[in-house]
C-alpha cells in the first residue's frame, strides 16, 4: 500500500494517459468536467508560504427563470498533525489551532462561506490505542471549549468543527461530535457520530457511544447543511436521513487509512450525493501518526505503534455525479468549491429519486424486520 510517495490518482492518470484517453477516463471517473476557480494570487502565495495545497473548482447549474442561482463557497481542510502524538496535550492543541488558523485565513481570501475540518481535528487519531490518558484530555465542551471559542473568530464563515466532546452537564460523557458555528459567531448546534466503527485498529467504541442526536440539519445563511461523521458514510440510511431532513450539503469529516478504505473512498460520498440529490464533502486526514505504546487489534498482526497511512484525497461530489479531483494523498490542503445549490432540485426533477423512493414501503418492511420474531421473506419451492 502506497504511502506519501504516491501523490494522487489524478497525477498518475495525467502522467500516464494520452490526452484523448485521459479525457474519456476523466469523463467516466469524474463526470462532467468542472471549471477551475480563479482564486486570488495572494491566496496561492500564502498557501505556498504555509506549505499547503490549494485547489478550487466550480459546480454550475442551469439558469432558471424564477430562482436566482444559490451560490455558496465551501472549504474542505485536510492536514497532518504538526507535533508528534507524545508532545504535551496543550502544545498539540495549540499547534493545530495555529495550523488551521493559517489555512482558514487563505479560505477567507478565497471567499469561503462554510468551512469544515477533518474528524477529531484537534488531536492525533489515538483511538487505536484503547488507552484513556492522555487522549481523553483532548475532549472539550462543544458549547464553550477552547476550540469552539477559537472557531468563533471566523471571518464571517460557518465553521464545522469536529471534536472529541466532553459533555460535563451529562455525566462527563465523551462523544465524537461536530460543532456547527454560525457565521455570526454563535454556536448553531452540534451533531454526533451515529455509527461507531469496530473494524481493524478503529477501536472507537472504547471512548464513546453511538450518537443520540439523530440527524439534525442546520439552516445557515448559505444553505442547509448536515454532518455525517466518518464511518457513517458506509451507512446509506444515515445519508438518507440527513437528506430527508433537508440537507443540501452533507459534510463527511473522516479519518481513514489506505489499507482499509481507499478503494471505497471515491465511491461512497459520491454515491450519496447522487442518491440523495445533494452535495457531499468528503475530508480525510494526512500522514502516519505514531503512538508511544504498542497496540494490537485482535487480527493476528504483530503489535504496532501506528495506524497506517491516512491518505487525504478530500473531494466534493455533486448530485449530477460530477466531482472535484481529490486533494493530494500526502500534503495538507484546502479545497474550495463553488456550488450552485439550485443543482439539487434540478437533478431531483430529472431523476426523481425522492419521488420514486417508496419510503413508506421500506418504513413498513424495516419496522417488521427489526422485530425479534421477524422471519425474512424467502420464497421456497
Ligand atoms: N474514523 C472512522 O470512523 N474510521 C473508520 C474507518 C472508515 O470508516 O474508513
Amino acid at each position: 500500500m502506497a504511502g506519501a510517495e504516491w501523490k494522487s490518482l489524478e497525477e498518475c492518470l495525467e502522467k500516464h494517459l494520452p490526452l484523448p484517453d485521459l479525457q474519456e477516463v476523466k469523463r467516466v471517473l469524474y463526470g462532467k468536467e468542472l471549471r477551475k476557480l480563479d482564486l486570488p494570487r495572494e491566496a496561492f502565495e500564502a498557501a505556498s508560504r504555509e506549505d499547503f495545497e490549494l485547489q478550487g473548482y466550480a459546480f454550475e447549474a442551469a439558469e432558471e427563470q424564477l430562482r436566482r442561482p444559490r451560490i455558496v463557497h465551501v472549504g474542505l481542510v485536510q492536514n497532518r498533525i504538526p507535533l508528534p502524538a507524545n508532545a504535551p496535550v496543550a502544545e498539540q492543541v495549540s499547534a493545530l489551532h495555529r495550523r488551521i488558523k493559517a489555512i482558514v485565513e487563505v479560505a477567507a481570501m478565497c471567499g469561503v462561506n462554510i468551512i469544515c475540518f477533518q474528524e477529531a481535528w484537534t488531536m492525533p487519531f489515538a483511538f487505536c490505542t484503547r488507552e484513556k490518558l492522555p487522549w481523553t484530555e483532548f475532549a472539550e465542551s462543544a458549547e464553550d471549549g477552547p476550540t469552539t471559542r477559537f472557531c468563533q473568530k471566523n471571518h464571517d464563515m460557518v465553521v464545522v468543527s469536529p471534536i472529541l466532546e466532553r459533555d460535563s452537564e451529562h455525566g462527563d460523557v465523551l462523544w465524537n461530535t461536530a460543532v456547527v458555528i454560525s457565521n455570526s459567531g454563535a454556536v448553531l448546534g452540534k451533531t454526533r457520530k451515529n455509527h461507531i466503527p469496530r473494524v481493524g485498529d478503529f477501536n472507537e467504541s472504547t471512548y464513546y457511544m453511538e450518537g443520540n442526536l439523530g440527524h439534525p440539519v442546520f439552516q445557515t445563511q448559505f444553505g442547509r447543511i448536515a454532518v455525517n461523521i466518518c464511518y457513517g458514510r458506509h451507512h446509506p440510511l444515515n445519508w438518507l436521513m440527513y437528506s430527508i431532513n433537508g440537507a443540501e450539503i452533507i459534510f463527511n469529516p473522516s479519518a481513514t487509512i489506505g489499507a482499509l478504505s481507499e478503494s471505497l473512498w471515491p465511491i461512497e460520498a459520491r454515491n450519496a450525493a447522487i442518491a440523495n440529490h445533494c452535495f457531499t464533502c468528503a475530508i480525510n486526514r494526512v500522514g502516519t501518526e505514531h503512538f508511544p505504546n504498542e497496540f494490537t487489534s485482535g487480527d493476528g498482526k504483530k503489535a504496532h505503534q501506528d495506524f497506517g497511512y491516512f491518505y487525504g484525497s478530500s473531494y466534493v461530489a455533486a448530485p449530477d455525479s460530477s466531482r472535484t479531483p481529490g486533494l493530494s494523498r500526502s500534503r495538507d490542503g484546502l479545497l474550495v468549491a463553488k456550488l450552485d445549490l439550485n443543482l439539487c432540485q434540478q437533478v431531483n426533477d430529472v431523476w426523481n429519486f425522492k419521488m420514486t423512493g417508496r419510503y413508506e414501503m421500506y418504513a413498513r418492511e424495516l419496522a417488521e424486520a427489526v422485530k425479534s420474531n421477524y422471519s425474512p421473506t424467502i420464497v421456497k419451492e
